[in-house]
């Protein structure tokens, strides 16, 4: 471990996060559940940032609301979500909350016309991705999914590998480079070349979760496909740069559920020949999660491991296959010049040596602030949202635009690839947790119903 890695950790664990500061014309984020994560997504991201000032949290009661907003120095706090939606002083939300609930919760936010940046999964399925992202663009705000992975430079740097350099778009010039699309359509622009196969493992160790974890219930709209099988998901898409087909999926079930899977495999395939694995986990037997891409193609390889929160330490090794024009020569010439694009990659290009007719390199790569992806993400979001409101003008607007148009898409393909995994495996799809109650309801009438006994007439 080296001292900037010491700061990396000391950026994520907030130690080194400055007291909350208000910014004049900064976005005034409203958090929704006084949820661990939103301490690390945004709290101590926002002491970095002139962008972001938290302005007010909701938990379900008064006290958890008010004891959060003293822990954290947030100025204002609800004791339900409804009252912090009616607060004109909040211009966002961040959604934390259980995955069922997901998407109730940005709807309503987005009929308050607040923007919304919301946690992954999404929401609990297509057609409610759906539903968001036409009520998004109708009401002009931002819906946007928390997938802080891909906003941080190692992201872009994967792409460039697996799709070769952007394509710049004048009209849009500030979106970020993992959005661009690539310059050669179908896999073949990368130092890769033809993409043939992609293999992601998103396992998390079992220790991490006891049972009773959100993440488990079936209300919640829980399970390993929808927690670790969204960013599995999500990668191979990004890195691919279209959409798969589930061929097969299998799941393993929690113990006593029908419907909650504690881990799933899925295999996939593109219509460009590329063919894909999953394998989603949270009961894995290793005692540390396993984040890992390994993506072939006619040219070479890439394996990158700790993909998704490569603040923490990861390792990317690329190989191609031939000492020629694609090998090292035009590696980095490809770093460099996506380097001096994004202004923002600090390290990368360490040659280990040829071997025989291949040459292999590890890179890293970090961000120049050593900032953790949800810094990354957090400023763009806020970034966009000052643009869109017109609070500042230093960037052109079509990027912002274009940014939501992607979120709008994104989002919707990525459930749709989770929604044909459930079905391949057999499985129903997740529901929202007021649709699940309300089925549980009827259930129960129905039961009553039955065991009353029948009328004698
Ligand atoms: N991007 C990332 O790196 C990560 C994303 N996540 C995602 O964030 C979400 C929250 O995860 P996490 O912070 O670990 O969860 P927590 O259990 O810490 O937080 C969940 C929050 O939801 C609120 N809540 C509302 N209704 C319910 C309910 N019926 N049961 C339980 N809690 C409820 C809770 O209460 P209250 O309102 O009272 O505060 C709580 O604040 C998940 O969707 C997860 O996938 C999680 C971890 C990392
Ligand atoms: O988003 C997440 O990232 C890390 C995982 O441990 C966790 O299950 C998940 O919610």
């Amino acid at each position: 471990m080296d001292l900037l890695q010491l700061v990396r950790v000391a950026n994520f664990l907030g130690v080194n996060a400055r007291p909350p500061r208000t910014h004049p014309n900064a976005a005034k984020i409203g958090i929704l559940g006084a949820s661990q994560v939103s301490t690390y997504a945004v709290i101590w991201p926002s002491r970095h940032l002139e962008t972001a000032n938290i302005a007010a949290v909701a938990a379900r009661t008064e006290g958890r609301a008010r004891m959060f907003a003293q822990q954290h120095g947030i100025p204002c706090s609800y004791g339900s979500y409804k009252e912090l939606l009616a607060d004109p002083n909040v211009d966002a939300v961040y959604i934390g909350l259980p995955n069922g609930l997901h998407g109730q919760w940005a709807r309503r936010a987005l009929e308050s016309g607040k923007h919304v940046l919301c946690e992954k999964p999404f929401c609990t399925n297509a057609a409610e991705a759906r539903e968001l992202q036409s009520l998004a663009l109708k009401n002009g705000l931002i819906c946007r999914e928390a997938f802080h992975y891909r906003e941080h430079p190692l992201a872009t740097r994967l792409r460039e590998i697996t799709l070769g350099p952007p394509c710049r778009n004048p009209e849009a010039p500030t979106v970020p480079q993992w959005m661009a699309p690539p310059a050669v359509a179908g896999g073949a622009g990368g130092l890769l070349g033809q993409l043939e196969s992609i293999d992601v493992q998103v396992l998390i160790p079992k220790w991490v979760f006891g049972d009773a974890n959100i993440r488990f219930l079936e209300e919640l709209a829980g399970g390993a496909m929808m927690d670790a099988g969204t960013y599995a998901v999500s990668i191979m898409r990004l890195l691919t740069g279209s959409e798969p087909c589930v061929e097969s999926a299998s799941a393993s079930m929690r113990p006593g559920s029908k419907v909650v899977d504690g881990a799933m495999r899925a295999r996939l395939s593109w219509d460009t020949g590329i063919a894909g694995t999953l394998h989603a986990s949270l009961q894995h037997d290793g005692w540390l999660p396993v984040t890992q891409v390994q993506v072939e193609g006619e040219r070479g390889s890439l394996m990158c491991k700790g993909f998704i929160v490569p603040f923490f330490g990861h390792s990317l090794r690329v190989t191609t296959k031939q000492a020629d024009g694609v090998g090292f020569a035009a590696a980095t010439t490809a770093a460099m010049s996506s380097a001096a694009v994004s202004g923002s990659l600090s390290k990368r290009g360490e040659k280990r040596g040829v071997r025989g007719e291949q040459l292999q390199w590890t890179e890293r790569v970090f961000g120049e602030k050593q900032q953790t992806s949800y810094y990354h993400q957090l400023e763009r979001f806020t970034t966009d949202l000052q643009l869109l409101e017109g609070r500042r003008t230093d960037r052109d607007i079509g990027s912002v635009n274009a940014a939501c148009a992607f979120d709008a898409y994104d989002s919707v393909a990525n459930m749709a690839t989770l929604d044909a995994c459930f079905e391949a495996a057999g499985l129903p799809l997740r529901i929202p947790t007021a649709e699940w109650q309300q089925h549980q309801q009827q259930q129960q009438q129905q039961q009553r119903r039955q065991r009353q006994p029948q009328q004698q007439y």
